[in-house]
């Protein structure tokens, strides 16, 4: 069972260094899940007092006040969480969390370490902090058990102190003692009034369980210890709270004698004053039937036992709220996308590997998986026919017209046979006004493709990371559809215009001529601009410019798809690729420029996953082997 606690201690020491100590954290930490043992009393109870002899070691700082007048009386101003391993053998050490790897086998620099390191986070200004000191000692005499020192709950505050400091301190206790994995060691000294006790009080209230039962004022995970036995007054014992048959609390009141003041001062050392303390309960008259469960050994032996047990209940829930939390974990950490490679080859590689998911997403659009290619098809069966249509050729050819191209066609010499020139120009001047809604077609087309670049940009979940490499891919892209909608311009308005260089022979070949049609070959030239003869030849102009109009109507869609969208789905980022490759190292990574905020977000989510996975394994490891 051992190895219970100590993976309780590993626990509690890797939440620590994430700073996961229950503070300031919307979510249930894996703090508050562990189970710990908190030591509470009024200042000078005897807590320091009560760590020491359990650890059998000096090593807490002393409230100067207790030896020297005008000191602050707060010498615990910051947790102190004290995890003590048992070793088999060797001599004995200290390791603070917050100095990693360095034994200290000198027990007043340990001390001197908890003040200084109190020091750092709270100035020397008496102010008070929760963020605790993490401190593991090993050693053979000491039992594997966690226990976390607080600051002593005081009245009044001393000079240099807040007034607010008294309720800072309770505070701050109670939000440890309130968790209900807590098990509270309420210290008491013998030679007051339980009735007053600062302990008994604030556990009380948090661990109110029994309380109805007048004879158990206090609830299952509080322990009673009695301090200052042996200065209690003459002719008065605390037989009575021992023996459970006053004040009486779940678990039986543990009593102790620890050192004195005067004995602190002749350093007599922490073995001797546990003789002592055996021998005071062992040859006293009122305690020496308790004897067998008094001191600070049997204290410590009894909270061991009862932390596993402890402990042992709680790894259900501890592994459901591990469990819990990597999953939570997890979908935040692919929310927020993957971390920055620290190279330049691994940033070009997820530049490159964003953009294809871009590209990838951005063909998914107008191959009709994602919505908004259809747009596309529009411009060619709605908006292409509409805007022909309007170019309205039959106004164009309207009698008047005919008449004036024909004559100034012919010029100074009237046409002989057939009017060759007006008919080209007729045709000419109705084609070419094909351009427009040619041109028109590909710049709807164009427009489609950006607000699809656009799209495609917004759905690129790994975009939204970089705001700068965002900007550039939908710059690039737009740029890239900028060339290919000139390219298209080009070729479709050649399709236009090489209408109007060729005329399909075989079209006027099979023109019925004005003899077949019953005209007279005698009519004077005159009479070769007479209104039905010159209706004529609009109608033959607008049937051949419909049959043009048709054939570009089914051509100018194929030019468009050709140079633009096969375009766009070919090489939309080749450019910007190019220009990747030149790119210097420092560009790649003002490319990846995340949110700071969203960087230190993922480092400290991974962090803790890397605690939670690891605490899954070790806890599964545990619970598997029960
Ligand atoms: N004789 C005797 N003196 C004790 C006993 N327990 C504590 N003392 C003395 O009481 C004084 C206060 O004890 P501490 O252990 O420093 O008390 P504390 O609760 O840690 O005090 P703060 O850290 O100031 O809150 C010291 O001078 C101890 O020597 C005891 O059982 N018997």
């Amino acid at each position: 069972m051992e190895n219970l606690i100590s993976l309780v201690n590993k626990l509690q020491r890797a939440c620590t260094a994430l700073g996961d100590h229950g503070e300031g954290s919307t979510l249930p930490t894996l703090w508050d899940s562990l189970p710990a043992i908190a030591v509470v009393g009024g200042q000078s109870s005897g807590k320091s007092s009560v760590l020491e002899s359990i650890v059998g070691k000096d090593f807490l700082p002393r409230g100067s006040g207790k030896l020297l007048p005008n000191s602050s009386g707060i010498v615990t101003r910051r947790p102190l969480v004290l995890q003590l391993h048992k070793i088999d053998e060797g001599r004995e050490y200290a390791e603070f969390l917050h100095l990693p790897r360095k034994r200290l086998t000198d027990f007043a620099a340990v001390r001197k370490e908890i003040a200084d390191e109190t020091d750092r986070e709270t100035g020397r200004s008496k102010q008070i902090s929760s963020v605790p000191i993490h401190l593991s000692i090993y050693s053979p005499n000491v039992v594997n058990l966690t226990m976390i020192d607080l600051p002593g709950l005081t009245k009044v505050a001393v000079e240099g102190q807040p007034d607010s400091i008294v309720q800072d301190i309770e505070n701050m206790v109670r939000s440890y003692i309130e968790k209900p994995n807590c098990i509270i060691l309420a210290i008491s000294p013998a030679n007051q009034d339980l009735a007053t006790s600062d302990a008994i009080k604030i556990s009380r209230e948090v661990d109110p369980k029994g309380k109805l039962l007048q004879l158990c004022p206090s609830g299952e995970r509080t322990f009673g210890v009695l301090t200052k036995i042996d200065l209690m007054d003459k002719g008065t014992d605390a037989v009575d709270i021992l023996e459970g048959k006053s004040y009486r609390l779940q678990f039986p009141w543990i009593g102790v004698v620890n050192r004195s003041q005067a004995d602190i001062n002749k350093s007599v050392d922490m073995i001797a004053a546990r003789r002592r303390e055996r021998e005071y309960f062992t040859n006293s008259l009122d305690y020496k039937h308790l004897a067998h469960r008094m001191g600070s050994e049997h204290l410590g032996k009894m909270l061991s036992k009862h932390l596993e047990t402890v402990i042992k209940s709680r790894i259900p829930g501890i592994q459901s709220l591990i469990n819990k939390s990597i999953a939570e974990l997890e979908a935040e950490l692919s929310r927020l996308g993957k971390p920055i490679a620290a190279d330049a080859g691994g940033k070009l590689y997820m530049i490159m590997e964003i953009c294809r998911i871009f590209d990838q997403i951005y063909k998914e659009h107008l191959d009709g998986i994602r919505p908004g290619g259809d747009k596309i098809y529009n411009v060619f069966d709605n908006q292409l026919p509409a805007a022909l249509k309007r170019l309205q050729f039959d106004k164009h050819l309207s009698m008047e017209n005919v008449r004036k191209l024909i004559t100034e066609a012919d010029g100074y010499q009237p046409h002989l046979i057939a009017p060759e020139q007006g008919y080209r120009r007729l045709i000419e001047s109705s084609v070419v006004t094909i351009r427009g809604p040619a041109e028109a077609s590909v710049d709807a087309v164009h427009a489609v493709l950006k607000e699809l670049v656009h799209k495609a940009v917004s759905e690129t979940v790994e975009l939204k990371q970089y705001p700068t490499l965002r900007v550039e891919v939908g710059n690039a892209a737009c740029d890239s559809l900028d060339r290919m909608r000139e390219e298209s311009k080009k070729a479709t308005l050649k399709l236009v215009d090489m209408e109007c260089s060729y005329l399909t022979v075989d079209f006027f070949r099979k023109l019925p001529q004005d003899i077949e049609k019953g005209g007279n070959p005698t009519h004077s030239i005159f009479d070769r601009y007479n209104d039905s003869y010159l209706r004529r030849i609009g109608t033959n102009v607008l049937s051949y410019v419909n049959m043009v109009c048709g054939s570009l109507r089914n051509s100018i869609p194929k030019s468009i798809v050709y140079c633009q969208v096969r375009e766009a789905k070919r090489t939309l980022l080749d450019h910007f690729f190019t220009e990747l490759g030149r790119k210097e190292p420092k560009q790649l990574a003002s490319l990846l420029d995340e949110d700071p905020a969203v960087m230190e977000r993922r480092a400290a989510l991974a962090k803790r996953l890397e605690l939670y996975r690891s605490a899954q394994t070790e806890i599964d490891a545990v619970a598997w082997s029960k």
